[in-house]
C-alpha cells in the first residue's frame, strides 16, 4: 500500500547554507516581521480546505542548519501546545532548567514591597520620574525574598549590584541570553558580549554567596525560600541514592542554574508588564480613572489592597489581561522543539523541528479580536462587568499545555498588587504638553517598552494625610 503523501510546510525561499536568513537582515522586530513575512509568502498558496484558517499560516525557515516552523493561527497554536504538547515540549538546548516549586506566602511579600515602591514614588512629588528602575527594584526584590529569603533596601551595594546585572544582560544588543533563549539569533553579530560577560560574572558571585550561606544555615526544619527548597531535595536524594539502582542528582550547579533561571524568567517578565501597563494607562486616562473608581468605591482609603481583592476588581483585572495582549512580554512564546516526526493541521513536522508560536499574530488577528489595536478593557468584561478570562481561543499570554509558563500565578499577584497599590494613592500623568510616550515595543528578551517619564501625583486623600 502506497503511504499517504507528506505536505509539508511551505518553505520561504532559501539559498544554501545562509537558508532564509537575507528575509530576516534588517529587521530585529521579529514578532511584526513574521507576520508580514506571512502577508507576503501567504498570499501565494490556496486555501486551506475545510477550515478557517488563513493561507500559509504556517510556515518554515532554514536557517543555517536550523529547520524552524512560524506558526500564526490559535488553532495550530493549540495543536502544538495542548493536543500534541508532549510531543511539541521539547526546547532547543540552553540550559534553561525547570524550577521545583516551594510552598512560600506570596501576598505579604508582595505587599512589602508594593509599600516600599508608593514610598519611593511619594519622595518623587512635582517630578518627572523613570519609573521603570523603581518597578524594577520592586519584583527584583520579590523574587529575591522568593529566592533567598533576602530583601534589600535601596541603596544596599548588592542590591545595586544584582539590578546591574539584570539591566546588563537586558540590554546587551544582540545578546547571548537572547541567543541563548532564541539560539538561531546567533548568525546575527553579537556587539556587547564583553559587557554581557561581566554581568554574567556578577550573577555568579551573588548566586554563590547567597549557595553557601544557605548551605551553612540548612540543619533547621523551615524551609523559607526555594534555595533551602531545593538544598533540601538535593540532601534527600543523597540519603536515598544509596537504595536505587540508577542514582539521581541534583548538583550544586542544578541548584545555581535554577534559580538563576527563575531570576531570568521572573524579573524582566514581570516589571516589563507593568511599564506596560502605566504606559497605556497615560495613554488612556479614562481607563486610569475608571480602575480609581472601583478602587475607591472597593477599598476607600482606610486600607492597603490585598490578594482577596481580586474577585471585587474585574477592571483593573481586565486592564491587566487587555495589557497582556496588546503587549504580549514573550510575543513569540519561547522556542518549542518537536520531539518526534508529527503533524501541526495538514502539514508534516519532522522530529527535532523548531516550532515559534507567534503569540503576535495570534493577539492582534483581526478575525478573533474586534479593532486589535485599539486598547480596551472591555474585552475582557460581559455587560454586566464580570470578567470574561478568555474572551477568544487566540489569547496566550502565557502559552497553554505542558510547557506553560510556572510563573503565571506569582505574576498576575505582582502585577495586581503593584497596580491597585500605586492607583490608590497616585494619579499618573504627563506634563501639560508632554507629547505620549511611543507605544511601539522593541523585541528583545522580552518585548521592551521604550523608556518614558511619568508623573506620579499623590492623590489629595493622601496628600492631606487621611
Ligand atoms: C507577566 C509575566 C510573565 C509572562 C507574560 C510570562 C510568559 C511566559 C511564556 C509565554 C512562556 C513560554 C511558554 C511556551 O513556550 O509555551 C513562559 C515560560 C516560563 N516562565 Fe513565564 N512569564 C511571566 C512571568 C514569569 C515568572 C514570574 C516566572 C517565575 C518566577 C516565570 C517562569 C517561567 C518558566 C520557568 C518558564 C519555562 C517553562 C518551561 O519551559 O516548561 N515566568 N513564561
Amino acid at each position: 500500500k502506497a503511504e499517504p503523501r507528506r505536505k509539508y510546510p511551505r518553505s520561504l525561499p532559501s539559498l544554501p547554507i545562509i537558508g532564509s536568513l537575507l528575509h530576516l537582515t534588517g529587521n530585529c522586530q521579529f514578532h511584526l516581521l513574521f507576520p508580514s513575512l506571512q502577508k507576503k509568502y501567504g498570499s501565494l498558496y490556496p486555501p486551506q480546505r475545510g477550515t478557517h484558517i488563513t493561507e500559509g499560516s504556517l510556515y518554515s525557515l532554514q536557517m543555517g542548519s536550523q529547520y524552524m516552523v512560524v506558526v500564526n493561527h490559535y488553532l495550530h497554536a493549540k495543536e502544538v501546545l495542548l493536543k500534541k504538547g508532549k510531543t511539541f515540549a521539547g526546547r532547543p538546548h540552553t540550559g534553561f532548567t525547570q524550577p521545583q516549586r516551594a510552598k512560600l506566602t506570596i501576598g505579604p511579600r508582595v505587599c512589602r514591597e508594593a509599600a516600599s515602591l508608593c514610598e519611593s514614588l511619594s519622595s518623587f512629588q512635582d517630578a518627572l520620574l523613570d519609573m521603570a528602575p523603581e518597578l524594577n527594584r520592586a519584583v527584583t526584590n520579590v523574587v529575591c525574598s522568593l529566592c533567598f529569603n533576602s530583601c534589600y533596601r535601596r541603596g544596599d551595594p548588592e542590591f545595586e549590584a544584582m539590578l546591574q546585572y539584570n539591566e546588563g544582560i537586558v540590554n546587551t544588543v544582540g545578546q547571548k541570553s537572547l541567543v541563548d533563549i532564541f539560539p538561531w539569533l546567533q548568525v546575527f553579530p553579537n556587539k556587547d558580549l564583553a559587557l554581557l560577560r561581566s554581568c554574567i560574572e556578577v550573577r555568579d558571585q551573588l548566586l554563590q554567596k547567597k549557595f553557601k550561606e544557605h548551605k551553612k544555615a540548612l540543619g533547621s526544619d523551615s524551609v523559607n525560600d526555594l534555595m533551602d527548597a531545593l538544598l533540601r531535595v538535593q540532601l534527600n536524594m543523597e540519603n536515598n541514592n544509596s537504595q536505587l539502582a540508577l542514582p539521581l542528582e541534583l548538583t550544586d550547579d542544578h541548584i545555581l542554574m535554577t534559580v538563576a533561571d527563575i531570576f531570568g524568567a521572573g524579573v524582566e517578565t514581570t516589571s516589563t508588564v507593568l511599564k506596560w501597563a502605566v504606559l497605556y494607562l497615560l495613554h488612556y486616562p479614562e481607563v486610569q480613572r475608571k480602575i480609581r473608581e472601583e478602587l475607591d468605591q472597593k477599598i476607600g482609603f482606610e486600607r492597603h489592597p490585598q490578594l482577596s481583592d481580586r474577585q471585587q476588581l474585574p477592571y483593573l483585572e481586565a486592564t491587566i489581561s487587555e495589557v497582556l495582549r496588546i503587549r504580549p512580554v514573550s510575543p513569540l512564546l519561547l522556542p518549542h522543539v518537536a520531539l518526534t516526526d508529527t503533524s501541526i493541521g495538514e502539514y508534516t513536522i519532522r522530529k527535532g523541528a523548531q516550532v515559534l508560536v507567534n503569540l503576535w499574530s495570534l493577539h492582534h488577528d483581526e478575525k478573533e479580536w474586534d479593532k486589535p489595536e485599539e486598547f480596551n478593557p472591555g474585552r475582557f468584561l460581559d455587560e454586566e462587568g464580570n470578567r470574561i478570562y478568555s474572551p477568544s481561543p487566540s489569547y496566550l499570554p502565557f502559552g497553554a499545555g505542558s510547557r506553560v509558563c510556572l510563573g503565571e500565578a506569582l505574576a498576575k499577584m505582582e502585577i495586581f498588587l503593584f497596580l491597585a497599590w500605586i492607583l490608590q494613592r497616585f494619579t499618573l500623568e504627563l506634563l501639560p504638553g508632554q507629547p505620549l510616550p511611543a507605544l511601539e515595543g522593541k523585541f528583545g528578551v522580552v518585548l521592551q517598552v521604550q523608556q518614558f517619564k511619568v508623573m506620579a501625583r499623590l492623590r489629595a486623600a493622601w496628600r492631606d494625610g487621611v
